[in-house]
This record gives C-alpha cells, sequence and structure tokens, in this order.
C-alpha cells in the first residue's frame, strides 16, 4: 500500500501586521543609553501591511504599494534585519524573499517599519518550519526596536521601559479613528531630540529633572469599558509638542480635524500622522471626507481599533 505524500512545506508564508496609535504618550527623562522611559498605550488600528516570505537562493526584498519609493529596501529595511536575526539565532542562512505590501503611513508614527519586522519574523519562523515560541519570537522584536514586540502582540498594551515592556489591556469597545497622513515623514529620534531641547528650556530634560511616566488610570478605565467621550477627554502625547516645533503646520491639521467634528484631536506618536477619535463609523467617514477636502493633509483614512496583532493568512 502506498503511504500518502507528506504535506510538502509552503514555499510562501504571508503574514498581516497593524499599524498603532499611542492614545497615552508619556516621556520620562532621557536615559543613559540614550532612549526615555515610557509610560506607552499602545492601541492597535486596522490599517495593514502584509509580509510575505518566499523560499529563494538569496536575500531579497521588494516593496510595493503607493509609497514604495520611500521604504528602504536594502539590508537596513527592518523586515529584512529581522530576517537576519532570526536565520542567526537558528545558524542558519536568511535566504528569503521578502515582499512588503505597504499600506502604513511611512515615517508616520505608526511603526510601519515595526509591523514589517513582527511581521518578517513570523513569517521566516513558519516558512523555516522553526516553531518559535510567542515569548522567543517577543524577545526577538524588542532586540529590533522598542515598538516591534507591540506590532507584533496588537491589541491593547501599556508599553513600560523603552516601550519593549509589554502588559495587555482589556479593551470593552470598537473605537472610531480617522488618521490624516502628512506630505513627507518626521524621524523619531528627531523629534525625542526636540522634546529634550523643549525641556531644557524649563526645567531639564534628564530622568532627576522629569517625574517618571505612568498610566493615567482614567484612560485604563475609558478603553475597558469602550467609552469614546471619556478616551477622548484622556488622550495625551508628550511627542506633540516637539512634531508641532517641528512641524508648526500641523496645528491647522489638528484644528481641521476638531471642527469636523472630532472628539479628539492628536499627533500619533513621533508624527507627523494626525489621529482623530470620533463617535461612530458615519462620523469617521465624515470627519475623513471633511480632513481630506481641507487641504490640511495629503489624505486621511478611517480605521478601528484594537485589530489584531501578527496574523498569519
Ligand atoms: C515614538 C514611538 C511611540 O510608540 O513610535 P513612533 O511614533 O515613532 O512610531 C516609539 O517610542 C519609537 O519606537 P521605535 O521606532 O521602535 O524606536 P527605536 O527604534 O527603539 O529607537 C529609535 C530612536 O528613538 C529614540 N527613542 C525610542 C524609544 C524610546 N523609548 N526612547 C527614545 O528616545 C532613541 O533616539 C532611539 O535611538
Ligand atoms: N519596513 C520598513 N517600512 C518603513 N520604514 C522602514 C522600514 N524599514 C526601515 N524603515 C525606516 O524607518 C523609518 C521610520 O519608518 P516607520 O516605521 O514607517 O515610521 P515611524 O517610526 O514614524 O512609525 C523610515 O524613514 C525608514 O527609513
Amino acid at each position: 500500500m502506498t503511504q500518502p505524500a507528506a504535506a510538502a512545506p509552503a514555499r510562501t508564508v504571508t503574514v498581516r501586521v497593524p499599524a498603532k496609535v499611542n492614545v497615552q504618550l508619556s516621556v520620562g527623562g532621557l536615559r543613559p543609553d540614550g532612549f526615555h522611559g515610557l509610560a506607552n498605550v499602545f492601541l492597535a488600528v486596522g490599517l495593514y501591511d502584509s509580509v510575505s516570505a518566499t523560499r529563494a537562493e538569496q536575500p531579497r526584498l521588494t516593496v510595493s504599494g503607493p509609497d514604495a519609493a520611500l521604504v528602504p529596501q536594502d539590508r537596513t529595511n527592518l523586515a529584512a534585519r529581522a530576517a537576519r536575526l532570526l536565520a542567526q539565532r537558528h545558524g542558519i542562512s536568511p535566504d528569503v524573499h521578502l515582499h512588503i505590501a505597504k499600506d502604513i503611513p511611512v515615517a508616520g508614527g505608526m511603526a510601519g517599519g515595526s509591523a514589517d519586522a513582527a511581521g518578517a519574523l513570523l513569517a521566516c519562523d513558519r516558512l523555516w518550519g522553526l516553531g518559535s515560541t510567542r515569548e522567543e519570537l517577543l524577545q526577538l522584536c524588542a532586540e529590533l526596536g522598542s515598538d516591534v514586540p507591540f506590532s507584533f502582540a496588537g491589541g491593547a498594551a501599556l508599553g513600560e521601559g523603552r516601550g519593549e515592556k509589554l502588559t495587555p489591556l482589556e479593551v470593552g469597545g470598537t473605537f472610531h479613528w480617522v488618521f490624516a497622513v502628512a506630505e513627507g515623514g518626521l524621524s523619531t529620534p528627531d523629534v525625542y531630540r526636540e522634546c529634550d531641547r523643549l525641556r531644557e528650556q524649563h526645567g531639564g530634560s534628564s530622568e532627576a529633572d522629569v517625574p517618571a511616566p505612568t498610566a493615567d488610570p482614567a484612560l485604563l478605565a475609558a478603553l475597558r469599558t469602550g467609552d469614546p467621550q471619556a478616551l477622548a477627554a484622556a488622550v495625551r502625547n508628550d511627542l506633540q509638542p516637539a512634531a508641532l516645533s517641528l512641524r508648526p503646520a500641523l496645528a491647522e491639521t489638528l484644528t481641521a480635524g476638531l471642527e469636523a467634528g472630532a472628539l479628539a484631536a492628536l499627533v500619533s506618536g513621533s508624527g507627523p500622522t494626525c489621529a482623530f477619535l470620533v463617535a461612530d463609523a458615519a462620523s469617521a467617514t465624515r470627519t475623513a471626507q471633511t480632513l481630506t477636502a481641507s487641504g490640511t493633509c495629503r489624505t486621511a483614512r478611517p480605521a478601528t481599533g484594537p485589530a489584531p496583532g501578527a496574523t498569519v493568512v
């Protein structure tokens, strides 16, 4: 009797990964290692990149999507770095073709590069049959960047340390958002540096000068109960003054969203994407249309959160 053929190993594994908005980004003083201690409340939102890993003779990386030209397509791409790190830990060669279908705004404060790193780790792990545990992959994520563990985990979480130490958070409903995408990006290190520079003008930027950041209980309660009005009253981003200092025109975008009826307006992380919390799906559609027509942003896109983390599709 002939044996059934063993299932052929997959040639391609595709992973979908979400963008994020920081509903609270409290930034402590500058640490000696060049990072800032954070109380970073992340919410994953439904704008996604897809990372496909395909068997190949040598490492290769391609990117598609309207903003593909803004993404580095060499060894410095965070997805390529993720594949190399995983291969190195397992003593194998990183021969894989990674393809990123990019929909998350580039250098927009929505962690698109981190999402691609998280997606590449999971896709390569499955393609290469390594069977890493979630904890092992989260450890590699933290080595790649402060935001990468959250991109992998998704949902909502408090990130402490430099943002990589995650505590999952309960969310009691769906929040509706509009994201106003700016022309051009902002560099995350530049925005942290500007935050320090502004703080130097008002009492200092070191850990001795700035109170240790903590999560706001009212904000956590708003997430838990799924209450958009309460969340709107509690959102906060300590990097917003720095992003506005580097890109003053963002003030007009924030005002345009509030005039369009948003419950809250804030810069997403290090910016320059602006995030608007709205009451429901109909308000999201209306606010996105008004913002796009306002001429204060390149485009505006509705999305909901929480969204799932890195998922094999
Ligand atoms: C600001 C945030 C908010 O979630 O993200 P974005 O809005 O840019 O996406 C994050 O803190 C960005 O995280 P990520 O982009 O992963 O940063 P990393 O690669 O780890 O670090 C890049 C640089 O940002 C600065 N940095 C980052 C994290 C942190 N807690 N303190 C810092 O000062 C440092 O200058 C560091 O060298
Ligand atoms: N896969 C990637 N996608 C986007 N940017 C990447 C990627 N890999 C490396 N980068 C670099 O990281 C920088 C930050 O990009 P991104 O993660 O999109 O923004 P942010 O840190 O503001 O959330 C980009 O300007 C780019 O040079």
